[in-house]
């Protein structure tokens, strides 16, 4: 089964290729449209691959006393969670003119479908992958349901323990081979002692043919470039224009100025990573001629000695000797030459030797 899969037309995922970032717009656009289009723009802007939303059909999401709740808060745009709700909410409309804009910003464009509801819309919507967020990853109809949509997924994986999320991988694998799964710990703003990264590393031993990825709360972004140095192939993180904006994420979230970092963080670290084929490189060749050590004699060795360790000595040579590292295959070979004390034993002094420099 493969590790890679096309999450949107054109972009694989997992395996080498690059790390998918998702700049998380939620409900940090204060419900404004246009506030809306200056984030998508900002995240193209910025480097990132998507932008993502958050879709409810509230009354599908909440049932009626969630929604009458009062929400006294200093976040709070309403008097309960469901007017609060309400004027973050964008409708059908104004979801399609978002999509339209960021198309024309050339950026993909998705939200998180927060309810069976939303999906059915954002599947209208030809969104190009779903995402899961993590107050749905044990509801497993809805994720039957989404997964046999069809469209790539992104399961988040917060509020969760490790039992239920292999429950959740068997049920999305079922129906739908390309899903990845996301660290994810929901707290706003989360602690560095509760991001557990090495989830990431349990996630890929449990879960070996899905890419894994990392959705972040964390303030910063050292913490979400680590994530993908331990193997995350998506990262998904809050943005905002402004931190201290009212509303629920804007303080865990990233200014434009700390989205482009990431990106380019990400990017660094990618190229960081290389292939784990451990060997010398060509790169290294300068600082091996000057400071590479080879064998030299420790004392004068006459024509035709059978040389002993006691007589070698390594130090950075001019020019340079044999190899270090070959100092114990040179006990018993035959000198064929006069080298004086503290003289370079090159190659073609040993009887029998002959090996290749490095480099
Ligand atoms: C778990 C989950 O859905 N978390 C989301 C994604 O991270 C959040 O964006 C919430 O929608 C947000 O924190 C809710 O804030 P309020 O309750 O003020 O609308
Ligand atoms: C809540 C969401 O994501 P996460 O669970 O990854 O924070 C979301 O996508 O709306």
């Amino acid at each position: 089964m493969p590790l890679e899969f096309e999450l949107c037309p054109g972009r694989m995922i997992g395996g080498n290729h690059p790390c998918f970032i998702i700049a998380e717009i939620g409900q940090n656009h204060q419900g404004d449209i246009e506030i809306a289009k200056k984030m998508i723009k900002m995240a193209k802007d910025c480097g990132s691959d998507c932008a993502k939303f958050q879709k409810s059909e509230l009354d599908h999401k909440f049932n009626k006393k969630a929604l009458e709740r009062p929400y006294n808060s200093v976040h709070s745009w309403g008097k309960t969670y469901g007017d609060h709700k309400r004027h973050l909410e964008f409708s059908h409309e104004q979801y399609k003119e978002l999509q339209k804009y960021a198309d024309e910003v050339d950026i993909f464009f998705t939200a998180s479908g927060m309810d069976e509801m939303a999906v059915e819309f954002l599947h209208e919507l030809n969104v190009p992958f779903f995402k899961v967020a993590s107050a749905d990853n044990s509801n497993f109809p809805y994720l039957k349901k989404t997964a046999k949509k069809g469209r790539p997924m992104v399961v988040s994986s917060g509020m969760q323990n490790m039992e239920t999320m292999r429950q959740v991988y068997k049920t999305v694998k079922e129906h739908n081979p390309n899903f990845t799964i996301l660290q994810c710990t929901s707290a706003y703003p989360l602690e560095a002692e509760d991001v557990n990264l090495r989830v990431l590393t349990e996630y890929q031993k449990e879960f070996p043919d899905i890419p894994i990825g990392y959705s972040g709360h964390e303030s910063g972004i050292v913490i979400s470039v680590a994530a993908v140095a331990m193997g995350a192939k998506v990262v998904e993180r809050h943005v905002t224009l402004d931190k201290t904006w009212k509303g629920n994420d804007h303080e865990a979230s990233l200014v434009p100025s700390e989205l482009a970092e990431l990106v380019r963080s990400i990017r660094l670290v990618e190229r960081a990573l290389g292939n784990g084929v451990k060997q010398m490189l060509p790169c290294e060749k300068p600082c091996h001629d000057k400071l590479g050590k080879s064998l030299v004699a420790k004392v004068k060795i006459p024509k035709g000695t059978v040389l002993t360790q006691d007589m070698l000595a390594v130090k950075v040579a001019e020019p340079m000797g044999i190899d270090a590292e070959d100092i114990f295959k040179m006990v018993g070979k035959k000198v064929k030459k006069d080298v004086e004390e503290d003289e370079s034993i090159l190659p073609e002094v040993v009887e029998g030797y002959c090996k290749k420099r490095k480099c």
